[in-house]
């Protein structure tokens, strides 16, 4: 199957209207792939706390309107990154959206942890309580979101779930891009699951988003990575889905959890 992230730019020269729109365009150019993924909170901005408020909407909102007939027109699964959700009492989450390729709505998973140490993020939204996995015509698909990369328990949560491919749309800051390609590799070899990480690129609220998102395998090979952290570009791999289970069985560390099965 072949999966393309596309490292969108967000920035304050755009409105999240326009942003959409651009958006839509580049997943409508996508058609041949299985997959396309993008980067976290892209409408609004995931720095940008001034614009949660007037730029959240519902699930059912314009970026799930716009994305639903975007996954349909290139034919492709589609994993619209994420939106800052209001929910009916107004709450605000960052929820990931995924779409299949008539459209539909398969799934949709919100932050279970929030960035910001007692600011932004942290006390602004509310928290996600369920891990996701759905099931695509290539494989499980487990959910996650940015600083969620820094949690194995979640990773490992998704492993025993079914997960065979994790996504995991980010607004990564280019200051911590290290930590960034340490946890996308580790959290793939560690799971042996394809790991698709897409970052956001460009600069608002006055941090500059890492890029450099990258398809890693179950292997924890880097398949394909974008080449900066300042520039739009699209990433893709073609994946072979069966490598899963053949590198679960020729590497069997799943096999060997103790501590896991001492506990349940
Ligand atoms: N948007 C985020 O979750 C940022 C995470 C981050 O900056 C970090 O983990 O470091």
């Amino acid at each position: 199957m072949r999966a393309s992230l596309i490292q969108l730019s967000v920035d304050a020269s755009e409105s999240a209207d326009e942003r959409r729109r651009r958006a839509a365009s580049l997943v409508r150019g996508r058609k041949g792939d299985d997959l396309v993924v993008l980067p976290e909170l892209w409408t609004a901005g995931a720095w940008a706390y001034d614009r949660w408020g007037a730029d959240c909407e519902a699930l059912d909102g314009p970026t799930a309107e716009a994305m639903s007939a975007a996954a349909r027109e290139a034919g492709a699964w589609l994993h619209a990154g994420s939106i800052v959700e209001r929910d009916r009492d107004g709450t605000l989450y960052n929820t990931a959206l995924l779409f299949d390729p008539a459209g539909e709505p398969r799934g949709h998973y919100r932050k279970i942890h929030r960035y910001g140490f007692d600011t932004g993020e942290a006390t602004l939204m509310g928290g996600g309580e369920d891990v996701v996995t759905v099931p695509t015509d290539f494989g499980v698909i487990g959910l996650a979101i940015c600083y969620d990369l820094r949690f194995p328990e979640l990773f490992r949560a998704l492993l025993d779930t079914g997960a065979e491919l994790i996504v995991v749309p980010a607004a990564w800051p280019a200051a911590r891009l290290e930590h960034w390609r340490l946890l996308t590799r580790t959290r793939a070899l560690e799971e042996q699951v394809f790991l698709l990480a897409c970052c956001a690129t460009g600069k608002h609220g006055g941090m500059q988003q890492g890029g450099h998102s990258a398809i890693v395998d179950p292997w924890g090979t880097v398949l394909a990575e974008a080449r900066t952290a300042e520039q739009e570009e699209t990433v893709t791999a073609d994946l072979d889905m069966t490598e899963v289970a053949r590198i679960r069985t020729e590497l069997p560390v799943l096999r060997d959890r103790v501590l896991d099965r001492a506990r349940s």
